[in-house]
């Protein structure tokens, strides 16, 4: 077994003094099982949490008998009136992932602090946010990886489709040499054609100040610069040391701040390298600070390969929440194993409110070898939309720029929910021929 193929385990790790912290974080022995198929219908099993660290000492007990309905399961048969609602209704007004009401009184209501499902939903889930901003990275991370050269044109429809869907920051493209990414070497001619889109932010990325210059030049008024918490994967994607990187985004940042340009800081490798395997939360926090402490006014936490569980990400997060204020903390998490969501609910449940994703799970480094597309935005809507989380985007106006980008690509969307919902609408559009 590689060691990428090992998941990263706490184990693994350095001991770190908040590990009485971590524990609470993963603890499985008092987990509760909330079913919630996305469709706002919380199936919880209640049981006793009288011996886990993760629940409070004056919580109450739930047990079978005060949730005498805890053995319901829902059929999806063709019969569900759910499916048929769904079959009926189609693409136009999807509904998919909607908490249902009575959870969201729950959240403002103190009457449902009682033995009821809304009290324990509660429980669970009232940490985290209400409204989560997406960066929606799939332009850029998700576009920078494709072996054909995607056609400008292309590129630039893509923004605008994503930019109808309510998003409100998309990463356009990279100002970095076309020696070495040569996918983006029309960085300048998509920035000039979307740079005057109303009421979106679009970032690119600058790793110097050639970049930056070429950036504003082009029409860019925010910019990404991107350090790694690994030496080896520094070197091999911007050809220098973590150090000499933040002497050259100290030079970017400087140049950002005469124009009143907001600047992102990525940290890359936050939870492994393809080279040097494990990376100490340490270590991450310190590359953190310094981009907090450079200026950069949100830093992006980039598990560049995929590695992470929600067992190393929060020790990760944790380290970072150290140095970083939690509100200027972003995830940006890779499937490679199937794992951005579970680290994505437990960043939300940590109280980071800023997610990183990327239509129809494009993506990939080029720097880092197996590493898969990015969490797919859809997903992570639909999973959003099911906690009854804001975000403003319209997930079928998405799941359509999805299509767009996979049909001139040439193979389908990552994205399940992208994949399950075409198959409802698609069934739909049979019933009603
Ligand atoms: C950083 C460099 C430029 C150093 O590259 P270098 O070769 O060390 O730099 P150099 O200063 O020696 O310049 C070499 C040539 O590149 C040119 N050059 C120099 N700078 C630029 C520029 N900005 N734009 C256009 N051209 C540039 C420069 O003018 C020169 O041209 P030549 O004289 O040979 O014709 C290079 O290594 C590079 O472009 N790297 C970028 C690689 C990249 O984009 N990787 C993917 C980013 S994804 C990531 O980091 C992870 C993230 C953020 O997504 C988070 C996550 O997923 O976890």
């Amino acid at each position: 077994m590689s060691s990428l193929e090992e998941p990263l385990g706490l184990d693994k790790l350095p001991s770190m003094n908040t590990i009485d912290r971590i524990q609470r974080f993963s603890s499985g022995s008092c987990r509760p099982r909330v079913d919630n198929l996305g469709m706002g219908n919380c199936w919880i099993e209640g049981r006793s949490c009288s011996t886990s660290n993760s629940c409070n000492e004056d919580d109450e007990e739930y047990t079978a008998e005060t949730f005498p309905w805890k053995r319901q399961t829902r059929d999806l048969s063709p019969d569900d009136s759910f499916s048929q609602k769904t079959l009926i209704k189609g693409r136009k007004s999807m509904k998919f992932g909607m908490i249902d009401d009575s959870f969201s009184d729950c959240q403002t209501s103190p009457k449902c602090h009682t033995k009821d499902l809304q009290g324990l939903a509660y429980k669970y889930l009232n940490s985290i946010p209400k409204f989560v901003k997406i960066v929606e990275v799939g332009p850029r991370d998700g576009l920078q990886n494709e072996k054909n050269i995607v056609p400008t044109a292309v590129k630039i429809e893509l923004i605008h489709r994503l930019a109808s869907t309510g998003l409100s920051v998309i990463e356009a493209t990279s100002f970095v040499s076309p020696k070495w990414v040569p996918q983006l070497a029309d960085a300048k001619d998509v920035m000039q054609a979307v740079h005057n889109l109303r009421g979106i932010r679009l970032p690119v990325l600058t790793p110097n100040l050639k970049g930056f210059e070429a950036a504003i030049a082009a029409g860019a008024r925010e910019v990404a610069i991107f350090a790694s918490a690994s030496e080896s994967f520094s070197k091999s994607n911007i050809n220098c040391s973590i150090e000499e990187s933040l002497i050259r985004f100290q030079a970017v940042t400087h140049a950002a701040k005469q124009l009143s340009i907001p600047v992102r800081g990525y940290v890359s490798c936050v939870a492994g390298c393809p080279v040097e395997g494990p990376i100490p939360p340490s270590k991450v926090a310190y590359v953190a600070k310094e981009l907090y402490d450079m200026g950069c006014f949100e830093i992006s936490l980039g598990d560049t390969i995929g590695v992470g569980t929600p067992g190393t990400v929060v020790p990760m997060l944790l380290a970072v929440m150290a140095v970083v204020p939690i509100d200027k903390i972003a995830v940006h998490f890779h499937d490679t194993y199937g794992q951005s969501l579970p680290n994505i609910l437990v960043s939300l449940q940590m109280g980071i409110s800023t997610v990183d994703s990327s239509v129809a799970g494009l993506g990939g480094c080029p720097y880092a070898k197996g590493a898969s597309g990015n969490v797919a935005t859809e997903d992570v809507v639909y999973m959003l939309n099911g906690l009854g989380i804001k975000t403003d985007v319209d997930l079928g106006k998405l799941i359509l720029a999805g299509e767009f980008i996979s049909n001139h690509l040439g193979r389908p969307s990552t994205s399940k929910t992208a994949i399950a919902l075409n198959r409802v609408t698609s069934n739909a559009s049979k019933i009603s021929h």
